[in-house]
């Protein structure tokens, strides 16, 4: 299984996805953020960073690459998509996922290790995982605070499109919410960072169960 990492400029965490999609037994492969080929992938994961500086808004540059018309395309027509942290920024900033990611409550940037629960195992970045199952993950941001208009939330909670969920919420998210998916659920957002945590080397693999998922979702042979 081939599984895609967009490269924007300022992003920091490609190298760290690349080395987890490896982990997971999949083929990793480099997307560059200016040209409009996705080479083929089975999957796509936009990593973490502060692609484009951050500037305007998180997101609010990268969304305008010209590897997102073949992304957007590949999202809406079904294909596996994961955005971690600045990646899920960039999918809310085009309309992928619902909402907005805010500056943190605390107005600071927040780097710690929160214990987050996995809702929903039905989509192809939690199937690995079992309903309520907590996993450790970094989250290290500064614009993490997931916002979107009541009538949004509810219908988020009511569809079970909140896939994690902070038992500490680092940010003021509203509803503790870490990570969502799509109507479709195969465009997943998320704060916190699997592939940080991808190597005992590291300190823990537990990230590589939300990475394996999609193996699984996609049938292919578990690593
Ligand atoms: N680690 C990251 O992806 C950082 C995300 C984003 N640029 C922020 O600070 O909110």
């Amino acid at each position: 299984m081939k599984i895609g990492v967009v490269i924007f400029p300022g992003a920091n965490c490609d190298a760290d996805a690349l080395y987890a999609v490896e982990r997971i037994g999949a083929e990793p492969v480099e997307l560059w953020h200016a040209e409009p080929d996705l080479k083929g992938v089975d999957a796509v994961i936009l990593p973490g960073g502060f692609s484009y500086g951050d500037y305007l808004r998180p997101g609010a540059i990268a969304r305008f690459s010209k590897v997102m018309r073949p992304l957007e395309e590949f999202a809406r027509g079904g294909g596996p998509t994961l955005g971690v942290c600045n990646g899920f920024q960039v999918l809310t900033e085009a309309r992928l996922l619902p909402g907005a990611l805010l500056q943190n409550m605390s107005l600071r940037f927040v780097c710690r290790t929160v214990p987050v629960r996995v809702e929903h195992p039905d989509t192809p970045w939690s199937g690995a995982c079992v309903p309520g199952e907590i996993l450790h993950l970094p989250v290290a941001h500064n614009e993490g605070n997931y916002f979107a208009a009541e009538e949004t939330i509810a219908q988020l909670e009511d569809e079970g499109r909140v896939i994690f969920r902070y038992l500490e919420n680092p940010n003021g998210s509203r509803n503790d919410i870490a990570g969502i998916c799509n109507a479709e659920r195969n465009v997943v957002g998320m704060m916190p960072h699997p592939e940080r945590v991808s190597d005992p080397l590291l300190g823990s693999e537990e990230g590589l169960k939300v990475l394996r998922s999609v193996l699984e979702f996609a049938g292919a042979k578990v690593h």
